[in-house]
């Protein structure tokens, strides 16, 4: 029998998204979602062959992504689709840094997850996260390839003068400091998917790709090839996220320190976990903060108001970073289903050819399309992500290479 099955695992700091899918057509076979691991409240829910079967869920505490992965392998059991599966041909996992060393999918070894963990403090909240998903996973199948793709390699194309910091080139040197941009699964997925919207080829396509999740980045895309993006060192750089602050004046660490009295670990955990939209205002749920501006609430006011200030410059920065644009698309969580944010972030950029049709832009549907109104300059669009079939292809890829 030849095995056609990969199992995609994507591990944040307090989640566990998994995909099974059969790479002969890119059916989905089972997907889920492990939240709040770590917690006392902690939930699994498994639904096999996406949209057939009937959801399950499990609530209670899981400790750890050992756990949870544990407990998803057991789920997957009961549908016969466990990881003792012989049509399983390997796993792919999402790994968040992947330094300079990593720029493509690669199959993990003892060397590989020492590189992996060399990088923890340059992604603090995922990489340990990544890293035992993979081990727990070696274990359950010490004879199934385990690759890893990462969330830099996307972004490795860009030129010096992006990815370069204004610092004293030595000690950025030997620090190994520079801009290295996260999300690139989804960025590279997005931004060929809004080609195909177009219907052009992606060498012919400029695109500015907004990925609005928890975690939030922009970047710009020239001929399919990234030239700039928003997160840096670490993905709290750049925009406005659920818990991070995103850009700040790097002196406000020194002041914070000096004045304020906090230790680097305090300020560390206050940029990366008590700031963004749950700073601002006590939440980081996009569909929350909507649901406080629609009955008045000020501080959520505010809180979105930064929030597209800061999407808006980045949006008219790529503008002048690429040039000529053909597209924005919008992607990810709020990316994708919060309309209000898409006609705030791009009201007022008529200069620059980018407008949304309300209509278009408030109807809900599935795919990718089009929100612009008919004959604009740049199309305006949203583009569902979907890192784990681009890491469940690069996975498989990689192994029938590997195999042929
Ligand atoms: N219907 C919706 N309207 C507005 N925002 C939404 C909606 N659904 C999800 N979101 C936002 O999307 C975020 C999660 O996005 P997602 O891409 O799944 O993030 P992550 O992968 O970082 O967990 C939520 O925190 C919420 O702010
Ligand atoms: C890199 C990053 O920010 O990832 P996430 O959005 O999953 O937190
Ligand atoms: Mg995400």
């Amino acid at each position: 029998m030849t095995a056609t099955r990969v199992l995609v695992l994507n591990s944040g700091s307090s989640s566990l998204k998994y995909q099974l899918l059969d790479m002969r057509d890119g059916g989905r076979l089972a997907v889920g979602l492990v939240e709040r691991i770590g917690e006392r409240t902690s939930r699994l829910r498994h639904t096999p062959s996406a949209g057939g079967g009937e959801s399950r869920e499990r609530t209670g505490a899981i400790a750890d992504h050992d756990a949870a992965l544990k407990a998803v392998a057991e789920e997957l059991a009961r549908d016969g689709l466990g990881l003792d599966s012989p049509e399983l041909a390997a796993i792919g996992h999402r790994v968040v840094h992947g330094g300079r060393r990593f720029t493509e999918p690669t199959v993990v070894d003892d060397a590989v997850l020492a590189e992996i963990e060399r990088l923890i403090p340059v992604a603090p909240l995922h990489n340990p996260a990544n890293l035992t998903g993979i081990r727990t996973a070696r274990a359950l199948r010490p004879d199934l390839p385990q690759v890893a793709v990462f969330d830099t390699a996307f972004h490795t194309t860009m030129p010096e003068s992006a990815a370069r910091y204004a610092i004293d080139v030595e000690t950025a040197d030997r620090h190994r400091i520079r801009r290295y941009g996260f999300h690139g699964t989804s960025h590279a997925f997005v931004s060929r998917a809004t080609a195909a919207l177009l219907g052009r080829a992606p060498e012919d396509v400029n695109v500015i790709v907004l990925h609005l999740g928890n975690g939030a980045s922009a970047s710009a895309v020239r001929g399919g090839t990234c030239v700039d993006t928003s997160m840096g060192l670490t993905p709290l750089e750049g925009l406005v996220m659920g818990t991070r602050s995103g850009d700040v004046d790097p002196a406000v660490i020194f002041h914070l320190a000096r004045v304020g009295d906090m230790s680097i670990g305090e300020i560390d955990t206050l940029l990366n976990k008590k700031s963004g939209l749950t700073g601002l205002c006590g939440d980081n749920d996009m569909r929350e903060i909507r649901r406080r501006i629609d009955e008045g609430d000020e501080r959520a006011r505010l809180a979105f108001d930064i929030y597209i200030h800061r999407l808006k410059k980045y949006i008219g920065a790529y503008c002048a970073v690429l040039g000529r644009v053909d597209a924005v698309a919008f992607t990810a969580g709020v990316g994708e289903n919060a309309a209000p944010v898409r006609e705030a972030a791009v009201a007022g950029l008529d200069q620059l050819g980018l407008a949304v049709d309300p209509e278009l832009n408030a109807a809900r549907a599935d795919g990718p399309r089009i929100v612009s109104p008919a004959g604009a300059r740049v199309a305006v669009a949203v583009v569902p992500t979907d890192e784990e079939l681009e890491i469940a292809t690069q996975t498989y890829a990689l192994v029938g290479k590997a195999n042929s």
